[in-house]
């Protein structure tokens, strides 16, 4: 009989605990070079010969005495709940600092292993570690490992089954800078080196953060990011649509042939099918190419120097640098920004960056997005066709970022006053990608993720769409009667009731606006022959389009309200649902003024 056994990660943050995690249980935590990814607890199984082991990822934490909710969770853990061993993981590259850790875990676990991570980085930087001695100095169990190495892995396992074999390791409690002294006396017998400086990142970050680069390399990295991923989706997409189609006309045949209701092969042909392929069509060629790029400057380390960078122009609207990582995090998926806003501790500037942060535009709103821009701003050879929409985009993500600088400025000068607060953000070392691992892992866990999540929104919102657009009511369709509702305030922001009506259907998910768009506009309760970009702006230009529905319909993009799932992550984060109502009016506000503002100036001229 195999014994069991729960074993808690613990450790500052980036250490490689969730790789750890991952490579022990094989599941698949999200990991990247800087502080503060993991903000929830997460847990998996590994079984090792002899025992079967419940493996707990916490989040990273300095100090046991730490404030910030995620850095609370782990304390929280540690001290309430049960598990039989916590095996605390250390950057062997800065051993003293996560010895502070490993006392104070002493001091309130009777049960502790010692694992240092990183062991490859520190004998790049000549820094030799005596793990026995360490071991014996600590008297508790002791490894060496580099999590990326399979050896080390197997080591790993083997070593959970020393878990609890060990004495009572139980320490009495002494203030901070006592246990300081101690780490830094241990550390004194224990490593052998000390680090030299690397100069290679010492280069690295003159050019990314310095005042005269820093922002022209970031501006660069994004257009260069997004020229890839526009060149590359367009042709894919164009693909997937007309396969979509020609599965979607056969879908219909089939199911006419077996003689079922009309309307049940419309719904599930040109409804459900049509419209989750579209989904599918559009979000998934930009999605394979953008996320894996975004993955592996997050795992280089570019991230917090992003972050840096907007630093100052977060401090000028009071709200805290760290805003800038969950900014990021919100290019890719607003809900997971929002909660990823845990890694800021002050309330106040934790409740302006979950509030703000739908106004970064996600992948939900991205193929949309694009394709607007590739319709009304490209012209000329193929590169350039991609280069001018990703200069264009690259323009619309920075006017986002300055629209959440605003209102975060506005809330901190209004609803929420206050000074910021002063927080130390690490630069992480720069790390050489794990180039096939980072692809497979951002397509795994989050374009597939992205996509299930879109799909599931799209299959059900395709069969209302097919329904709204089907059931007449004295010769016009449910659909025709919304659009039309609010056709005069689509007018006031130069869209029109169509478009205004899309936003507001694309509650559930917004990848579903621009099928909604073209089912009214076609009037025919389906997309129609709709197979790639040259249908869709006929389709846009015949319907009234010209580019000011397109500036009007790509600021609304940017601005409207958050989709049910970061409306959710909101009231969740904020645990109010006056909260969520705010986080819905701010950008609906901003972008129905933005809007109108931009009407007006346009028929005056
Ligand atoms: N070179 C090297 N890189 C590693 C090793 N272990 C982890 N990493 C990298 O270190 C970075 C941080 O790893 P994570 O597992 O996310 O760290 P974490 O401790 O869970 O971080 P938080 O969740 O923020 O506390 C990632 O880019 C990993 O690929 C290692 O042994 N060697
Ligand atoms: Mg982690």
């Amino acid at each position: 009989m195999k014994e069991k056994k729960t074993i808690v990660l613990a450790g500052n943050p980036n250490v490689g605990k969730s790789t750890i995690f991952n490579q022990l249980t094989g599941r698949n935590q999200h990991t990247g070079n800087w502080t503060g990814k993991t903000v929830e607890i997460s847990e998996g199984i590994c079984e090792t010969e002899h025992g079967i082991f419940r493996i707990i990822d916490l989040p990273g934490t300095y100090s046991l005495y730490s404030r910030s909710p995620e850095e609370e969770i782990a304390r929280n853990y540690l001290m309430g709940e049960d598990f039989d061993s916590v095996m605390v993981i250390c950057d062997g590259t800065c051993l003293e600092r996560n010895l502070n850790l490993v006392f104070q875990v002493m001091e309130i676990c009777p049960s502790v292993m010692v694992c240092i991570n990183l062991m490859d980085e520190a004998e790049k930087k000549g820094i030799r570690i005596q793990l026995e001695k360490l071991e014996e100095l600590l008297d508790v169990p002791v490894i060496g490992i580099s999590a990326h190495s399979r050896s080390s892995v197997e080591k790993c396992r083997k070593f959970l089954e020393t878990a609890g074999k060990q004495k009572n390791c139980l320490i009495p409690a002494k203030d901070i800078r006592t246990r300081m002294k101690e780490a830094e006396a241990v550390c004194r017998q224990v490593v052998s080196a000390q680090p030299y400086p690397d100069q290679r990142d010492r280069k690295l970050d003159r050019i990314f953060t310095s005042r005269k680069t820093g922002f022209p390399v970031m501006f660069l990295l994004v257009v260069f990011i997004l020229w890839m991923t526009i060149f590359g989706a367009n042709g894919f997409s164009d693909f997937l649509l007309t396969v979509n189609f020609w599965a979607g006309e056969k879908l219909k045949i089939i199911l006419e042939q077996m003689d079922l209701p009309r309307w049940f092969c419309g719904l599930t042909a040109d409804g459900i099918f049509r419209v989750t392929g579209w989904v599918v069509s559009v979000m998934l060629p930009p999605m394979l190419i953008f996320f894996p790029l975004f993955s592996l400057l997050e795992d280089f380390g570019y991230l917090p120097r992003a972050a840096y960078n907007m630093d100052r122009p977060l401090e000028c609207c009071k709200a805290c640098g760290k805003q800038a990582l969950t900014m990021c995090m919100g290019l890719g998926c607003n809900a997971a920004g929002i909660t990823g806003c845990r890694i800021i501790d002050s309330p106040r500037e934790r409740i302006i960056a979950v509030l703000t942060n739908v106004f970064m535009p996600c992948n939900g709103r991205f193929p949309t997005i694009l394709m607007v821009i590739s319709i009304f701003f490209t012209s000329g050879a193929v590169w350039k066709s991609s280069l001018i929409p990703a200069v264009c985009l690259t323009a619309l993500i920075i006017f986002a970022a300055a629209l959440t600088l605003l209102v975060s400025r506005i809330l901190s000068e209004t609803l929420l006053k206050g000074v910021p607060s002063f927080f130390v953000l690490e630069l992480p070392p720069y790390r050489k990608p794990q180039i096939g691992k980072v692809i497979l892992h951002s397509v795994r866990d989050r374009v597939l993720f992205v996509l299930m999540r879109a799909v599931m929104a799209a299959a059900p919102a395709g069969a209302l769409i097919w329904i709204l657009a089907n059931v007449k009511e004295n010769g016009s369709s449910l659909l025709a009667v919304c659009t039309e509702f609010f056709e005069p305030l689509g007018q006031v922001m130069g869209l029109d009731g169509v478009i205004f009506t899309a936003f507001l259907l694309g509650f559930p998910a917004n990848e579903i606006v621009m099928p909604i768009i073209i089912m009214a506009y076609l009037a025919q309760g389906a997309i129609g022959n709709v197979t790639g970009l040259e249908e869709i702006r006929e389709i846009l230009l015949s319907n009234g389009w010209n580019l000011q529905t397109a500036v009007s319909f790509l600021i609304f993009s940017i601005a409207h309200w958050p989709c049910a799932a970061s409306a959710a992550a909101v009231r969740r984060e904020t645990g109010k649902i006056s909260w969520m109502i705010l986080s819905c009016l701010l950008p609906a506000v901003t972008g129905f003024v933005l809007c109108s503002l931009i009407n007006i100036l346009l028929e005056i001229i």
